[in-house]
C-alpha cells in the first residue's frame, strides 16, 4: 500500500473546487453530467429524470435507501444500461462511444462478479490488455490496494473483502480522472473502511471526479464533501455535507436543573422553544447553550448539565428518505 497513482494529476484550483477543469470554469472536464436521465423497468421507474452534475475534486456520495436506482444510474454512466430517455454523459461523450474505456472511467460496480478460476493478477491483466493499459499498471494497483501479497492466487478464495480491493484495483488500473464505486465498502473490516475513506479522499485531491454509491449515511459522512441522494428514482437533494447538516434541523441545547418550570419561563421569554424531556431535563432550540447557561446563572439557576445536540445526519437522512424506503422491517426507526 501506500504507492502513489500514476502520473494523474490536476491543478490545487480544480481540488479546491473553484472550476471545472484546467481552469476554464464552462469546461465539461471530468464532469459526469446527467440530464433527465430516466430509465423505466416495466411499471418500475428506477431512474425518474435525473438532472446531475457531479464535478472533480470532489467525493461526491450517491446515498439512498435500497432500491432507489443508485445501481442503475451507475450502470447508465458506464453504457451498460440504456436510458429509456434523457442522456449522460463523462467529458461531454457518451461512455459507450470511447475505445479503452478504463482509461476514463474506473469503475466497481459488483465484487462478487469475478472469474473465480482466475488469479488476482490475471484478472486485471485481462483487462489492461483490452484497454490499452501498461502491465506495469496490474503491480501498481495491486500494491495499492494491498493484494501485492496474493496476486497470484485464485480469485475463488478471497473473502469478500479481498474481491472489494480487487474491485478498487480494478477500477484504478486505467489512473482514470473519473471513478465509481458501487456500495465500496461491502465486506471490509475497519482498517479496510478506513483505507477506502483515505483514499477516496486522495482521489478527489488529485482532481478526480469521485462518485459512491452507498445506503448508509454512517459509510459516508467521514469522508464525503458533496451529497446526492436518491429516493425511488427522484432526487431528494444534491448540497455539500455542510449544507446538508446545516438543513437537517437545528441543533438543540439539553440543559437539566432542579428548577426546570422557572428556567422554562425564561428561555421561552427569551425566544427560545423548549422541550420537556422528563426528571428536569429539557431540550432548548433557538438558543445556543451559552445563552441557556448565562441567562441560568443570571437568574441563580442551578444547571447540572448543558450539552448541545448537533443534527445527527443519519437521523436527517432517514426522514429524508421515509418516503421512498421500499420495504420495513417491522416498526419504522424514527
Ligand atoms: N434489470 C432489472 N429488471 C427489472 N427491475 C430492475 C432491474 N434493475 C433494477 N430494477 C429495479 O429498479 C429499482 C432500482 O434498482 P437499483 O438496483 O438501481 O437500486 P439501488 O439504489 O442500487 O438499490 P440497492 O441499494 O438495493 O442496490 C428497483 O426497484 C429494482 O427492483
Amino acid at each position: 500500500m501506500g504507492v502513489r497513482l500514476g502520473a494523474y494529476r490536476r491543478g490545487s484550483d480544480v481540488a479546491a473546487g473553484t472550476t471545472t477543469g484546467r481552469g476554464r470554469p464552462d469546461s465539461l472536464d471530468h464532469v459526469i453530467r446527467m440530464t433527465a436521465l430516466t430509465r423505466r423497468y416495466g411499471r418500475t421507474t428506477a431512474v425518474h429524470d435525473l438532472t446531475l452534475t457531479v464535478r472533480p475534486g470532489h467525493v461526491t456520495g450517491f446515498l439512498g435507501p435500497n432500491g432507489a436506482g443508485k445501481s442503475t444510474t451507475l450502470r447508465m454512466i458506464l453504457g451498460l444500461t440504456a436510458p429509456t430517455s434523457g442522456s449522460v454523459t463523462v467529458d461531454g461523450v457518451r461512455f459507450r462511444d470511447r475505445p479503452r474505456g478504463l482509461r476514463h472511467v474506473g469503475a466497481l460496480l459488483d465484487a462478487a462478479d469475478l472469474q473465480g478460476g482466475r488469479s488476482a493478477e490475471a484478472h486485471l491483466w485481462a483487462l489492461a490488455r483490452s484497454n490499452g493499459i501498461p502491465r506495469s499498471r496490474v503491480d501498481a494497483t495491486l500494491r495499492e490496494v494491498g493484494l501485492a501479497g496474493v496476486a497470484r492466487r485464485r480469485v475463488a478464495g478471497f473473502s469478500l473483502g479481498m474481491r472489494q480491493r480487487l474491485g478498487i484495483a480494478a477500477a484504478l488500473l486505467g489512473d482514470p480522472p473519473v471513478v465509481l464505486f458501487d456500495e465500496p465498502f461491502n465486506g471490509l473490516d475497519p482498517e479496510g473502511v478506513r483505507w477506502v475513506r483515505g483514499l477516496f479522499r486522495r482521489l478527489a485531491a488529485e482532481g478526480r471526479t469521485v462518485f459512491v454509491s452507498s445506503h448508509l449515511m454512517s459509510e459516508m459522512e467521514h469522508c464525503v464533501d458533496r451529497l446526492v441522494v436518491v429516493g425511488r428514482g427522484r432526487l431528494l437533494a444534491d448540497q455539500s455535507l455542510a449544507e446538508f447538516a446545516a438543513a437537517s434541523g437545528q441543533a438543540g441545547v439539553t440543559v437539566r436543573t432542579p428548577q426546570e418550570t422557572t428556567l422554562t419561563a425564561l428561555l421561552i421569554a427569551e425566544g427560545g422553544a423548549v422541550r420537556a424531556d422528563g426528571d428536569g431535563t429539557v431540550t432548548v432550540t433557538g438558543l445556543d447553550a451559552e445563552r441557556v447557561g448565562d441567562l441560568a446563572a443570571a437568574h441563580r439557576i442551578p444547571v447540572h448539565q448543558l450539552v448541545t445536540r448537533t443534527p445527527s445526519l443519519e437521523q436527517a437522512f432517514m426522514e429524508l428518505t421515509a418516503s421512498s424506503v421500499e420495504h420495513r422491517t417491522g416498526a419504522v426507526t424514527r
